[in-house]
């Protein structure tokens, strides 16, 4: 950490990945179906494994054995997860993209000082060459993966963490998300949270009970506005 960073502690905005900045689901449920149908296993509809995103590319595997009804331990799916890793990697961006006006917003929220940050269940192997594939780790002082810390999100450790590694302070920082995972570790790390409507997840986020609720990226100035005290 430079000594500029930290001796000028600002806010953070932090950014879950999958979701909420970029519609990685597609190559996600390409990688699923590969790895299951190799296997002898039944692919899982689109619309399925949306709601199995979030927790990280292993429990997506075990989610999607299944509901294939597949018993697994940790040993018997190492192999299988080594596959998905690899596979996945090879085509983290075939079809992943920003959400429509992420870029913008990025850099208006740097024009305005806050410091910015990714925060996701991603593993730090797919974390950062899909940043780099699509060119977004330069916004970025800090990036946190599944594994970057002892626990995942739903703790507060990654979150905290990567307040930390900006160089920022709490106070002022939003979390945004588009899951439960993302809405529960901002009220664990004691920070607001903004959630799009337009991710993954089984429960509308908007019965979640996040601070606000967009449906595009250039009403997110406007929310952090109205979350930031
Ligand atoms: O499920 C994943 O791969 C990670 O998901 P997240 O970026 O929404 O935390
Ligand atoms: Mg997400």
């Amino acid at each position: 950490m430079s000594s500029e960073k930290s001796t000028d502690r600002r806010p953070v905005i932090i950014f879950d990945l999958d979701g909420t900045l970029v519609s990685s689901m597609d190559d996600l449920v390409v990688t699923l179906n590969v790895i299951l149908t190799e296997e002898g296993h039944q692919a899982i509809p689109p619309e399925s494994v949306q709601t199995m995103i979030g927790h990280g590319a292993k429990v997506l595997l075990q989610r999607g054995l299944e509901a294939n009804g597949v018993a697994w331990t940790e040993d018997s799916i190492a192999p299988m997860y080594g596959n998905f890793l690899a596979h996945y990697e090879a085509h983290i961006a075939d079809h992943t993209r920003p959400f429509p006006g992420v870029v913008a917003c990025l850099e208006r929220l740097k024009a305005r000082g806050f410091r910015l940050a990714v925060c996701t269940n991603k593993v730090e192997r797919l974390t950062m060459p899909l940043l780099a594939a699509l060119d977004l780790t330069r916004h970025f002082d800090a990036i946190v993966g599944g594994d970057s810390f002892d626990k995942p999100k739903p703790d507060a450790a990654p979150v905290l963490g990567a307040i930390e590694r900006s160089g920022g302070t709490k106070a002022g920082s939003v979390m945004v998300g588009d899951s439960v995972t993302d809405i529960d570790a901002a009220r664990a790390a004691g920070i607001p949270v903004v959630a799009v409507d337009f991710g993954y997840t089984p429960v509308p986020v908007n019965e979640l009970n996040p601070d606000r609720v967009i449906s595009h990226f250039d009403a997110l100035e406007a929310a952090l506005d109205a979350v930031i005290d």
